[in-house]
């Protein structure tokens, strides 16, 4: 997909008439690598191969707009109330985004009223618009120290104008959504009708999602986290499986569609024979297919570590005609339910170890929600924080239908349409996936399995 400028610009509710408070500590600034002045912007590509293919003058090389605090600003900060709301599945760090935000309003802007909406855009519908919560510096002082988020959180869609109606009642100018793709989705069809309605209300996303799935993000927040904490997992099922006759270690981590925690925590466990992840098809059966490699782990090692996301080999359930574990349909938000490849590979792999006389001793655990629901690490708290900053500031110089984002190690403003318009997966012909392969040793294809561009063409 070729972006042009166009396609990066930022909506503007307005021209910024307001002297910002942070407008003295700004005044001595010069642009430099750290602070980028209004009109300065971070490029969408760095190499200088992909900058040359433009042949463009720099002006109109495509780039994002800088995040960070503004000379001017449009709201009036005395008269602004500002809500929040957490969505879709839990992420180590939402309680420190909610707390960064919280203290950059308030300390910062001085912004009086800050709502929390309760468990997603449930809290935006007629019944529930009244339990908001007040959010002070005091009712936020320590909450990073917990998971989770103390707002609560929900899938499932919610009437628009509904939704809108309650930002009006009670007062809201700024709503902060902090959610994945659906709830950058969920952003985008809010302001939507926002703007049908001609209000004046700004909506900023903040990308979370432990899948790191999100485009226009270098990683997101609570993925360092994420990924730590299923390292500890892969670690205790490789010394499990060592140390048993025919041991099978198998870890299911989440990643629906990308496979990006289960890529980092083998790398970073370093124990794995084998990753699984779902932008490489891979054969059960055959001669190079992945029970013949597991056997040949078992009887030339004693055991085999396998590391898969939840993701990885959905067509093996039709292909195959093996029961569906618990998959089909979607949930309340959409999302396609997945088939249970790690009971399938448990399954298979039982079955045909056994048959050749290996009867295995298998250690398979699922710690998916005990990876998502913790804390945030040292590094995420950090990122957590600085986001909530860029947030706050994008919002009060009038930002809207747009996110916050890291991207090339720097805070920018990306639109909606962006943050929505695809996924992030890893990329089978990337660094990542080389480094996975070169230190697992497994073959780049498990079997037949049909190359990427066949599954397009076919798709
Ligand atoms: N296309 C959409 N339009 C409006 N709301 C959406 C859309 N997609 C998702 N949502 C809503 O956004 C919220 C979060 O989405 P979900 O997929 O559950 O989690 P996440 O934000 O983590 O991806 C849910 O309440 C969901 O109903
Ligand atoms: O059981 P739940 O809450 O529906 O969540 C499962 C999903 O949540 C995730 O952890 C994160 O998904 P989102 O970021 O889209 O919420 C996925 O990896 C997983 O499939
Ligand atoms: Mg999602």
């Amino acid at each position: 997909m070729t972006l042009h400028l166009d396609d990066l610009r930022v909506r503007r509710l307005g021209e910024c008439r307001y002297d910002s408070p942070f407008s003295e500590m700004l005044s001595t600034k010069q642009t430099s690598p750290h602070y980028v002045a209004e009109g300065d912007r971070v490029l969408l590509e760095d190499t200088v191969s992909m900058l040359a293919e433009h042949s463009l003058p720099p002006g109109r090389v495509p780039s994002f707009e800088a995040a960070g605090p503004r000379r001017k600003i449009y709201f009036d900060p005395a008269r602004v109330t500002a809500g929040i709301i957490t969505c879709g599945g839990l992420c180590p760090g939402l309680n420190n985004v909610i707390r960064g935000l919280v203290q950059e309003l308030t300390v910062h802007y001085k912004v009086k009223r800050i709502l929390g909406f309760r468990n997603g855009l449930q809290g935006l519908t007629a019944e529930h618009r009244n339990d908001a919560i007040e959010l002070t510096p005091d009712r936020v002082r320590d909450i990073h120290n917990a998971g989770g988020t103390i707002l609560g959180s929900s899938r499932g869609g919610q009437d628009a104008d509904e939704m809108v109606d309650s930002l009006v009642l009670r007062g809201i100018n700024i709503l902060f959504v902090i959610g994945g793709d659906g709830g950058m989705r969920a952003a985008t069809f809010l302001s939507k009708a926002i703007r049908a309605r001609g209000l004046d209300i700004a909506v900023i996303g903040v990308p979370k999602t432990i899948d790191n799935d999100l485009p226009f993000t270098d990683q997101s927040f609570g993925f360092q986290s994420a990924f730590a904490r299923a390292t500890d997992f892969i670690s205790s099922v490789s010394i499990e499986a060592a140390a048993s006759p025919n041991g099978v270690g198998i870890v299911k981590l989440m990643g629906r569609h990308s496979g990006f925690i289960a890529s980092y925590a083998a790398l970073a466990a370093n124990a794995a024979d084998i990753v699984l992840i779902p932008e490489i098809p891979f054969a059960l059966g055959g001669a190079d297919g992945l029970l013949a490699h597991v056997e040949q782990h078992v009887r030339s090692k004693g055991f085999v570590v396998i590391v898969v996301a939840e993701g990885a080999g959905q067509d093996l359930f039709e292909e195959h005609g093996l029961p569906q574990h618990n998959g089909r349909g979607t949930d309340a938000s959409g999302n396609v339910k997945l088939g249970n490849i790690g009971e399938l590979l448990k399954e298979s792999i039982t079955a045909h170890l056994t048959a050749v006389g290996l009867a295995p001793a298998m250690r398979y655990i699922d710690p998916s929600y005990a990876v998502r629901s913790i804390a945030a690490n040292a590094y995420d708290s950090v990122y957590c924080l600085r986001l909530a900053h860029a947030a706050v500031h994008a919002a009060m110089a009038g930002r809207t239908e747009a996110a916050v984002a890291r991207w090339r190690r720097r805070f920018v403003h990306v639109p909606l349409s962006l943050m929505t318009s695809r996924g992030n997966q890893v990329d089978p012909d990337g660094d990542l996936w080389m480094s996975v392969l070169e230190t697992t040793c497994q073959p780049a294809r498990f079997g037949s399995a049909p190359d990427r561009g066949e599954l397009n063409r076919a798709s």
